[in-house]
Parts: structure tokens; C-alpha cells; sequence
């Protein structure tokens, strides 16, 4: 201990301890004692960064004691400890060498708000979705027992993310090979909102269960003494004892039917406890789930008391009291997903064929509204896209009308369902895409960079983009009303320009784009948001002497082509813009047709690059990208100079 805290007394060190752990293998040093101030510590820490730089946060406390603990029991980097999703990591890159640089966290070219190979040996896999920590084990395991090594492979995966179908079907695999990997189930009865479902209920009732509590802790203590004291024969009798037990009060026998030795559950903030079950997992060469029960939030009374508030922060909050500290801004404008969830209530009171779905986002989505409006209309079906959009195609199916809302990125997951359940069957499901575009700071396994590339090649559905909120309430009104099929709205995370909100819905003509600019020579042609920022880039254009005719195209599928043909009859050159991959878009589209149908006439298109964009602000994002207005006003004009 001494040597940890030995500097010079004239510079107070905010993080006595924490300063001194370099790598994991420096908290094997110490006392229990020791480890709670180390846990202590990390809990201070990741309190004042997000005070300051916003981030996760209530999923980082809730494990700051078992992250202690996996790090001492554990060798990391030799030994894999994969995370699900990654949102609770702050407290793993804190022990493992970032201490310093966590200021940087989230931020443009600092460390990313997850785990990512490239960042750390000790970030086993590259995380952000949910549910794919013990398919990533199972991987490493077979590879490992492929080569004959003997690394321990450990996932830890949330109660909400063990709803997603894909962390089933690989315990499904993974307990019936045998390998030896360890399964943390950290249960604190919370996804970003409570956890929903069935295994919720189950888990509940397991952790509630006193008798095979007792019996469990008695069986548990006879193993540790027997493992000390006693050899492998009497140590496999207790074993059996034990099993013996479950099997008459079937506690776990969910997991252990998949294949799993199930243990728990044991609290998750008792670093002792934490400390001798982890112990006790090492020795064990087959799959094993320990249930440990936590607390989301753990140790801020704020994110304790409203932990769906306190999952994430945008930062600038008192570290004592949560309260906001920044000054109080111009009154903000409504987000998107606000509009969307206020027209979407609008409608569904008057119409009882409208329902509602989402997988475990209805605060992101907004849809808690609809929540609490219309609850029996409601459906939360838990971190479960693929299930979300053939549940909404049954639901279509039975004479409603489904509104899955969902994030660009999250809706990547569901793409066979969406073809072979929604648009084969031409099903009137409705697809509220949100967080379309860049989303900052989550990085790129959360920015929606890809959503009008794959809705592009899907026949039969109508896919449009607002270029403002009021554009919102109205495609949302015609995809409910004037579409008979499948049919999806995109748009980004925030808020947009500010525009007047009519209260009558005026349904938006299918296939129809509108002039936002009258001009000549170069067209710039604009989907969804991208129409706005056109706008933008033809004033400074005008600036340097061109007078650019601005469309917002609205619709991806169906094209309007007649307002391309007008374009190209106007114009020499044409520029699309959209914030997604100029794969396979709406530039694409656009190119596509006129190279067959006006093959005189120039086009160039800019969107994200065919490459995974970073992290950081979107101002500096765009600017990375090029799709700032500047940025593109300096490109059109050399491609407009470029007229030979
Ligand atoms: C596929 C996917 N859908 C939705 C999300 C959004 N999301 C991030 S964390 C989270 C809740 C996870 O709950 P749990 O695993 O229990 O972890 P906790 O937040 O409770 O620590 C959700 C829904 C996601 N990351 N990935
Ligand atoms: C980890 C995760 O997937 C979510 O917490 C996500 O970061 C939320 O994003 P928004 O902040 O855009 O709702
Ligand atoms: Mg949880």
C-alpha cells in the first residue's frame, strides 16, 4: 500500500491509488481493503468525467465493485473479458492504463465511449449493440481450444441485453460444446427503461427465492472449505449435492437446461464476495453463468433514484446534487423523436389500428409518450429488433397498423425480417427510422450511416426522409394514410431547424420532391435534412457568383424522376447530398438514372465516406466528411470550374 501513495505531499493526488494502476496486474498487490478504495475511487472518477463530458453512466457505476474484482481474479489482456454493448466499460479502461486520458473520453480523436481493439489489447472485442458479448466468447473460446491454449474467456451481459435473441441462440451453442467460458449475468432489473419480458419476471423471482438462497450460500461455503480442505472426490460429491438441490427447486434450470452450471445470485457490490465466486469460476473448465445483482447507478443518489434518466448524460451536472450547472439556454426546439412521438399519440387517439413498437428505446424513441397515452397499444418487446419487425408484420397482418420506431443503426439487425416478413408480404408496417445520419459522439457503431442503402434494394417499400419537423408530422400522416404498403420515415437524432408546427397533417404527395431554390447551371439535390444544408452551401455558392437551383427530393423510393428530368433540363451539373454512405443511396439512385436517361449531364455526389466515421461533435464530423456547407460549396465549385 505504502509505496502506492508515496508522492510528494506538496501535490495532493486526486486518485492516490488509481494513479498508481498502470495495468491490472498492479491491483493484485493489494488488500480487500484496498480494492474498495480502488472501487471508490473509479466511482469518483467516473462521476466527475461525465459531469463533465456527458457520456453512459449509470451502467458504468453499477459495475465499478465486479470490474474491480474481474481484474483481480482475472489476467487481462491474456484472459478475454468481453462486455456487452460497452456503455458499461468507463471503470475497465480506467484499470486498464487510460486513467489519463479518459478526459478525452468520447471526445473527437480521444478514446471511444466503448471498448475497441484498436485501443487497448485489454478491449478483448469491439463493442456498442447489445446481446453479442457471448457469441464473441464462444469464439474466442473455440479458437482458443482450437490452438490449445488455455486463456479464460469471460462475457458480462446485462439482464436487458439477454432479452436480444442473438445472446439465446449463442448460450443455445455455447452450453452444448462444453467450452470453458464464464457468462456474468449483471441483472439490475433495467435496460436503458426496466427490462420487459418473461426472463425478466424469471430472474426476479430467482434473485427473490430465500429458500434455495439459504441452501444455495450453505452448499457454496461447503465447496469453498472442501476446496481448501479436501480433495477432488468430495469436492465432486458436494457438487452433485448441490445439483441435487437445484434440480428439486429448479432455480436457474433455465440456464442449466442450455447447458450452463448456474451460480447465484450474489451481490455485485461486495468486492469480498465478487472476489471468491470469481475464484471459485476459474477453477470450473465448462460454460457457467453467475447471476450477480446489481444496482444501476450505483453510488450517485440521483441515478439511483431515476435510473432511465441517468443511463446517459449529456454532462454539466453538480457532482453532489445532479442538478444542471450550465446557464440557462434559448428554450430548445422540439427533437424529432419528440415530434414524431407527439403526431404519432396525435393520430393513434383517433385511430384505434395504430400500434405502437419498440425494442427496449421508448425514451429515445419517444414512444413513452405513446406509453403512457395509450399503454394496451404499446408494445415493448425488449432488446428484440429481428422479433420487433415480424411481430409488427403479424400485427399488420391482423388488421393494424404497426409503427415500429427504431434507430438506423439498431434496425441493421432486423434487414431478413423487414424483406422476407414485412415487404415480400407487402405489409403496411411503418419503419420510424431515428438517429438517420451521424448521432456524434456514440461513434460508429451507433451512426446511421447505411439505412438508404439497404432500404434502397428492398422492392415494394416507399422510403422517405423529412427536410424539417413540420415535413415530419406530414409524411408520418402519409405513410399511415396515403401508403397501402410498407413504408419508412428517416430521420436524425436531435432537433432540427425550428419549423412551425401546423396542427392539420397535409398528406405529402408519394414520389414527390419540391423546389426549396429556383436557379440554373448546377442543381444541388438534397434528401431528408441534407435539403436544409443544400440550402445552406447555395448561399455561399450565390456568394461566388452561381445561382443553384436547391430541390428536396423527399423520397428516396419511389424516385422522383420528373424533378431530375427538370434538373437536368435546366442544369449542366447536378450534386446530390445525403448523410449516409455514397454506397448504394440516394446519390447512387440518382446517378443511375441519369447516366440512362440525361447522359450529358454532369453528377457528382457527396455523402459519408465508404469507410466507418468516427467519433466527436457533429460540427466536427461534418467537417471530417465534407458534408459542412463550406466544405461542400468548395467542392461544388471546382466540380462546376471542371466544366470540360
Ligand atoms: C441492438 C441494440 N439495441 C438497442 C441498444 C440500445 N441500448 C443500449 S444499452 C441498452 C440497455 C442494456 O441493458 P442491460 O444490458 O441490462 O445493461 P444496463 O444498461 O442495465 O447496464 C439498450 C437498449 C443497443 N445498444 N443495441
Ligand atoms: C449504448 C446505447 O446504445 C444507447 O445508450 C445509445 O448510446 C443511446 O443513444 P442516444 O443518446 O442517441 O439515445
Ligand atoms: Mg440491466
Amino acid at each position: 500500500m505504502a509505496d502506492l501513495v508515496s508522492t510528494p505531499a506538496s501535490i495532493p493526488l486526486a486518485y492516490p491509488l488509481l494513479s498508481a494502476i498502470h495495468s491490472p496486474a498492479d491491483l493484485k498487490k493489494l488488500s480487500l481493503h484496498e480494492l474498495e478504495l480502488v472501487a471508490a475511487e473509479c466511482r469518483k472518477k467516473v462521476i466527475e468525467l461525465v459531469s463533465l463530458n456527458g457520456g453512459h453512466f449509470g451502467s458504468s457505476l453499477g459495475v465499478v465493485e465486479l470490474t474491480v474484482a474481474l481484474h483481480y481474479v482475472y489476467n487481462s489482456p491474456t484472459d478475454r473479458i468481453v462486455w456487452d454493448v460497452g456503455h458499461q466499460a468507463y471503470v475497465h479502461k480506467i484499470l486498464t492504463g487510460r486513467l489519463a486520458q479518459m478526459e478525452t473520453n468520447r471526445r473527437y480523436h480521444g478514446l471511444a465511449g466503448f471498448p475497441k481493439r484498436s485501443e487497448s489489447p485489454h478491449d478483448a472485442f469491439d463493442t456498442g449493440h447489445a446481446s453479442t458479448s457471448i457469441s464473441a466468447a464462444a469464439g474466442m473460446a473455440a479458437a482458443r481450444d482450437l490452438a490449445g491454449r488455455k486463456e479464460k474467456v469471460v462475457a458480462i451481459i446485462g439482464d436487458g441485453s439477454l432479452t436480444g435473441g442473438m445472446a439465446f441462440e449463442a448460450m443455445n451453442h455455447l452450453g452444448d460444446t462444453k467450452s470453458d467460458v464464464l457468462v456474468i449475468l449483471n441483472d439490475n432489473q433495467m435496460a436503458i427503461s426496466p427490462s420487459t419480458g418473461g426472463l425478466k419476471n424469471y430472474l426476479v423471482n430467482l434473485t427473490l427465492n430465500k429458500t434455495y438462497n439459504r441452501l444455495r450460500k450453505f452448499v457454496w461455503d461447503s465447496i469453498s472449505l472442501l476446496n481448501n480442505e479436501i480433495g477432488e472426490t468430495a469436492k465432486q460429491a458436494v457438487h452433485r449435492i448441490e445439483d441435487g438441490i437445484k434440480a428439486a427447486l429448479t432455480p436457474g434450470a433455465y440456464f442449466e437446461a442450455l447447458g450452463f452450471r448456474y451460480f447465484g445470485p450474489i451481490d455485485g457490490h461486495n468486492i469480498e464476495q465478487l472476489t471468491k465466486a470469481l475464484r471459485e469460476m476459474r477453477q470450473l473448465h465448462h460454460p457457467k453463468l453467475l447471476h450477480v445483482i446489481t444496482t444501476k447507478g450505483k453510488g450517485f443518489k440521483p441515478a439511483e433514484d431515476n435510473q432511465p434518466k441517468w443511463h446517459a448524460s449529456a454532462g454539466g451536472f453538480d457532482i453532489e446534487t445532479g442538478k444542471n450547472i450550465n446557464a440557462p439556454g434559448k428554450p430548445a426546439k422540439p427533437k424529432y423523436q419528440e415530434v414524431f412521438g407527439e403526431a404519432l399519440v396525435e393520430l393513434a387517439l383517433k385511430d384505434p389500428t395504430i400500434t405502437a413498437i419498440t425494442a427496449a428505446m421508448p425514451s429515445g424513441t419517444s414512444l413513452d409518450l405513446f406509453q403512457q397515452a395509450i399503454p394496451s397499444r404499446c408494445f415493448d418487446v425488449g432488446i428484440a429488433e429481428q422479433h420487433a419487425v415480424t411481430f409488427a408484420a403479424g400485427l399488420a397482418a391482423g388488421g393494424f397498423k404497426p409503427v415500429f420506431a427504431v434507430y438506423s443503426t439498431f434496425l441493421q439487425r432486423a434487414y431478413d425480417q423487414l424483406i422476407h416478413d414485412v415487404a415480400l408480404q407487402n405489409l403496411h408496417v411503418l419503419f420510424a427510422i431515428d438517429r438517420a445520419g451521424l448521432v456524434g459522439e456514440d461513434g460508429p457503431t451507433h451512426h446511421g450511416a447505411f439505412d438508404l442503402s439497404f432500404l434502397n434494394a428492398v422492392p415494394k417499400l416507399v422510403v422517405m426522409a423529412p427536410g424539417d419537423e413540420q415535413e415530419l408530422r406530414n409524411m408520418l400522416y402519409t405513410a399511415l394514410y396515403e401508403v397501402k404498403g410498407p413504408v419508412a420515415i428517416r430521420y436524425p437524432r436531435g432537433s432540427g431547424s425550428g419549423a412551425t408546427l401546423h396542427k392539420e397533417f397535409t398528406p405529402v404527395p408519394v414520389g414527390k420532391g419540391r423546389i426549396l431554390r429556383e436557379g440554373k447551371s448546377v442543381a444541388l439535390l438534397g434528401i431528408g435534412t441534407m435539403s436544409q444544408r443544400a440550402l445552406d452551401t447555395a448561399a455561399l455558392l450565390e456568394a461566388a457568383g452561381l445561382d443553384p437551383l436547391v430541390c428536396d427530393m423527399r423520397f428516396l423510393k419511389p424516385l422522383d424522376t420528373e424533378m431530375i428530368d427538370m434538373a437536368a433540363e435546366r442544369c449542366t451539373h447536378i450534386v446530390t447530398i445525403e448523410e449516409n454512405s455514397v454506397i448504394g443511396g440516394f446519390g447512387s439512385s440518382v446517378v443511375n438514372y441519369l447516366h440512362r436517361a440525361h447522359p450529358g449531364v454532369k453528377c457528382i455526389s457527396f455523402g459519408l465516406p465508404d469507410d466507418f466515421v468516427t467519433h466527436g461533435s457533429m460540427e466536427e464530423l461534418y467537417r471530417e466528411v465534407g458534408l459542412d456547407a463550406k466544405s461542400l460549396s468548395g467542392k461544388i465549385l471546382a466540380f462546376y470550374g471542371n466544366k470540360g
